[in-house]
């Protein structure tokens, strides 16, 4: 699928199918393309060239209101006149009152509003509005318009984004809660990779409105396709050092130290050098080290002997553990 705005490629060519019943979590930097693909699914834009498929059907030409699909927008745009019942019920009203035979009568809505409400915990908070909610509750009433009306496909935009830290931890455990119980297809996009890390079954990483990698967060995590998957998932970032051609790779946390510096076997990578600054953590501590490769970050846990500023680290990475990157950035065997 491709899509240009004048001169500005949004999606260069992008090729994503994405699993039945799974929650797909698409991330990537600002730009390129997250929101565009969203766009694409709900119908509310249209591509260049390319087709889109939900199920069995082609749906490329059929309007947004025909694609049984259901979008929450990264500011939820609540009704701010409407209670919360209103604003969850709303569709289903609207559907009711275009179609007056086979829509939901007064008492399916009632039904179906408690049904919703009693999922997201908002039967207490039906009779207010938007203005009087926190901002998780109104994520919550966001998310309980958009599944009143069983769509086949959920799709949220940075349905975290307006919450402050310590609700975006319960809100991502809501999130993948409904997931569960609802058994809907859900798409999700996001900038942050640690929700995608967490919250995905199918995770999709794309780079310049193109998919760099997708799979399971476990496989994109310890076998990232490139160099900028690589980088992207996991923080502290990965450590990357250039030798001769190729970049070699390390996750901070792979790295032991290696106090005897005896059998150095083939295959593992040593790295020396000396610490520069030591940053707890809680449950271990960040070592920031310059040495003649670079410099390098070693996660160190509670218990290790742990390393201070000024010491000399020697750090050996299990070649397991090695991620090699050639120099187009792509995976070497
Ligand atoms: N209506 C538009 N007109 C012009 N350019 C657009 C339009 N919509 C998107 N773009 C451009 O297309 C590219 C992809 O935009 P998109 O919003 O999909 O990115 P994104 O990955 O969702 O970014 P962010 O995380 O910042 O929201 C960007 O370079 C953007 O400037």
């Amino acid at each position: 699928m491709t899509r240009s705005f004048g001169d500005s490629v949004a999606l260069a060519g992008v090729d994503l199918t994405i699993p039945a019943g799974s929650l797909t979590v698409v991330v990537g930097p600002s730009g390129c393309g997250k929101s565009t693909i969203l766009r694409m699914i709900a119908g509310l834009d249209a591509p260049d060239g390319g087709t889109l498929r939900i199920g069995d059907h082609d749906v490329t030409e059929r309007a947004a209101g025909e694609r049984d699909v259901a979008m929450v927008f990264q500011d939820y745009a609540l009704f701010p006149h409407m209670t919360v019942e209103g604003n969850i019920s709303f569709g289903l009203r609207l559907q009711a009152r275009h179609d007056r035979r086979s829509g939901p009568n007064r008492d399916q809505i009632r039904a179906r509003v408690h049904e919703v409400s009693t999922l997201l915990a908002l039967d207490d908070l039906l009779d207010r509005r938007p203005a009087q909610l926190s901002g998780g509750q109104r994520q919550r009433v966001a998310l309980a318009r958009a599944i009143v009306r069983r769509p086949s496909l959920l799709l949220l935009d940075e349905p975290l984004s307006a919450l402050d830290p310590q609700l975006r931890a319960s809100a991502r455990a809501e999130i993948t809660r409904l997931h569960r119980e609802l058994g809907t297809t859900l798409v999700l996009v996001t900038h942050d990779q640690h929700e995608a890390l967490t919250m995905a079954t199918h995770l999709v990483v794309m780079e310049r409105g193109a998919v760099a990698q997708s799979g399971s967060p476990a496989e994109l995590y310890r076998h990232p396709a490139s160099e900028f998957v690589a980088a992207f998932l996991g923080t502290p970032a990965m450590n990357l050092h250039d030798r001769d051609d190729i970049r070699i790779g390390w996750r901070p946390a792979d790295g032991q130290l290696d106090l005897r510096q005896s059998e150095r076997a083939d295959g593992d990578w040593f790295v020396d050098g000396v610490v520069e600054s030591c940053e707890f953590t809680g449950d271990g501590q960040h070592v920031r080290c310059t040495g003649p490769n670079g410099t390098f970050l070693l996660v160190q846990r509670e218990g290790e002997h742990w390393l201070t500023p000024g010491d000399a680290a020697h750090v050996r990475v299990p070649t397991d553990r090695l991620h090699r990157f050639g120099s187009d950035g792509q995976r070497l065997p």
